[in-house]
Formats: structure tokens, sequence, C-alpha cells
């Protein structure tokens, strides 16, 4: 038996796939544990040439979850950067894309969206309406089209990915398969390769995997995840929330009541911005759903 690090690059159910070195190793965690996510820097004793077991997990630099009344689940370890990817076609929804803005400014991680089928000329200025909100709250919007100009999508989104961990997340159709067919041209492979290793059956593609992009620049890398149609946020705290939410700080601190949860209080500086439309509606009563969410966990 000899000790290693390497790196977690996908997970399915508590089975996992680590690169060490370029070599892949299935492993398991010790005992019954489910606290490994992909991007983990882990510790591994070899078990056979191309099996191991999870010591320990490095320190690590961020963590997004999602969560639901009963428990967290680790979407991905080590990431610097958030890609929400939406679409002209089929319509997305607002509250999985302002959960995500959430998570990831709890995370401490960048945010940006891009904005996918721009080829759909049809709803193109609708969607660009509904995604203004967003861009005023200063997360980049990235327009592509992955299928009308693969090229122009490649140069848009290439750069952002030099030297950051990235994730891509969204709703189901979005397009997120055929842009990470675009930035990781030997994605299919490593699936197969991914899902053989795992034994997650043929074709399944319910698994978060992490790819590589040594092309562009030491430490670059992008996790594709599967659509999801829920970003339970149960696990933040009262705390944690208004700090996630971007258009509150400038009010933060200036409301009458110190521990104020900006609800129904009297003299809440964040409930005057709403009402002087600074902030917007749906942003709080979003806030006020994730509130009512974080006094319901059961773990
Ligand atoms: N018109 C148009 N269609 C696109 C574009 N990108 C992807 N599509 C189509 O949208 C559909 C969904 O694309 P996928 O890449 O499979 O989307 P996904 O987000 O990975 O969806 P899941 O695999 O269900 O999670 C497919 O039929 C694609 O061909 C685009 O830029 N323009
Ligand atoms: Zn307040």
């Amino acid at each position: 038996m000899s000790a290693l690090t390497g790196l977690i690059i996908a997970a399915h159910g508590r089975h996992y796939l680590a690169d060490a070195d370029g070599a892949k190793l299935q492993c398991v965690t010790r005992g019954k544990k489910t606290n490994v996510a992909v991007g983990d820097r882990v510790k591994l004793t070899l078990t056979s040439p191309d099996q191991a077991v999870i010591d320990g997990i490095d320190e690590r630099q961020t963590l997004l979850y999602r969560s639901d009344q009963y428990k967290s689940k680790l979407l991905a370890a080590n990431l610097s950067q958030l890609f929400i990817v939406v679409a002209t076609e089929p319509g997305f929804a607002d509250d999985l894309v302002s959960r995500s803005l959430v998570a990831a400014e709890a995370a401490g991680i960048t945010a940006r969206l891009i904005l996918n089928k721009t080829d759909v000329t049809a709803s193109l200025g609708k969607t660009r309406e509904r995604l203004a909100p967003y861009a005023a709250l200063g997360y980049p919007v990235h327009e592509v089209s992955a299928k009308g100009d693969p090229a122009h999508a490649v140069a848009t989104l290439a750069p952002l990915l030099a030297g950051q961990s990235s994730i891509l997340i969204g709703q189901s159709g979005m397009g997120k398969s055929s842009l990470i067919n675009l930035l990781v041209p030997d994605a299919d492979i490593a699936v197969r390769e991914i899902s053989a290793a795992l034994d997650t059956g043929k074709h399944t593609t319910t698994f978060t995997r992490l790819y590589q992009l040594p092309e562009l620049g030491a430490g670059s890398s992008i996790i594709d995840s599967p659509g999801f149609q829920e970003f339970g946020l149960y696990h933040l705290s009262e705390g944690m929330l208004e700090r996630a939410f971007v258009d509150f700080a400038p009010y933060l601190g200036q409301c009458k009541f110190y521990n104020c949860r900006h609800l129904i209080e009297p003299q809440c500086a964040v409930l005057s911005a709403v009402a002087e439309g600074k902030i917007t509606r749906m942003r709080h009563t979003l806030y006020g759903q994730l509130l009512h969410e974080s006094a319901q966990t059961l773990y």
C-alpha cells in the first residue's frame, strides 16, 4: 500500500473517481462518509492498481452546496467561478437563477450568466429583458450560440475559463452539454471512461464530472453537473442570507434594529429600498422565502 494525492474528477453516490498524476483511480470513502466533492484534493491509499481509499480531504478554498430540509448535498469544491446557463428557449426559471447566484455569493464564488441560443431571434429580445435585472446587480451576461456560432462561443468563453476552476449549471435543455462539448473536445470519451469506471450504466450523465483544461493554462478546469429543477438553500443561516444578496449590501447595518430580519420590522433600510424600487420585489420575495427555508432545517 502506498499513499498519494489525487483530484476528485467524478462522483456518483458514494463512488468517486480520482486523477492521481494522470492515473484514474476508483475511490471509496472509509465507513459511510459522503463528504467528498468533485474538485476536492484528497489523500489516497492505493488498494489495487486502479483502486484507492480516500483517507483525507485537503482544506477547501470554496464549497458549493445545495440542500433540502433533511440534508445538504455538496456540488463541488475549490471552485472560483460559477456559470449559470440559460437560453432563449425553453424558458428559464428566475427562481433557479436567483438561487444559484445566492449560493455562489454565500460560497465566495464569482458568478456569471451565459445566454445560449442567441440564434433563436424570436425570443432573444424578451430573454435579454428578463436578464437585465441580473446584469444590473453586477453579474455579467455572456451571449453565445453553441449551435449557430460555435467558434464565437469558444472565443467568448475560453478566456473566462483560463486559470479558473469553473462549474456550469443550468436547467435541462439550455445547452449545457453542447457548450461542454465545444470547450472540451474529448468530453464524450471522458464521460464514457468515467461512466465505465464508476459503473453508472451506459448512458447516464447524472453525475458531476471535472475536466481539466491544460491548454488554457495551469489550474484551468470546468465541471459539468446534471441539470436540475430545484436549488434548495436550507443550509444558509440568516446572517449568510442577507450578505448573499449583493443588492442589500448598501443597506445592511442601517436598520433601526441591529437584528432586523428585513421582513416586517419598522424603519428597516432594506424594506425602504424595496419601496423606493432600489431593490426589486422579486429579490426581496426570494430572500423571504429563503429565510423561511433556513428556519425549517432538520439537521
Ligand atoms: N437553436 C439552438 N439550439 C441549441 C443551441 N445549443 C444547444 N441547442 C439545442 O438544445 C437542446 C438541448 O441541448 P443540450 O446541450 O443537450 O442541453 P443540456 O442543457 O445539456 O440539457 P440536458 O442534457 O437535458 O441537461 C439540443 O436539442 C441542442 O441541439 C443553440 O445555440 N441554438
Ligand atoms: Zn432591516
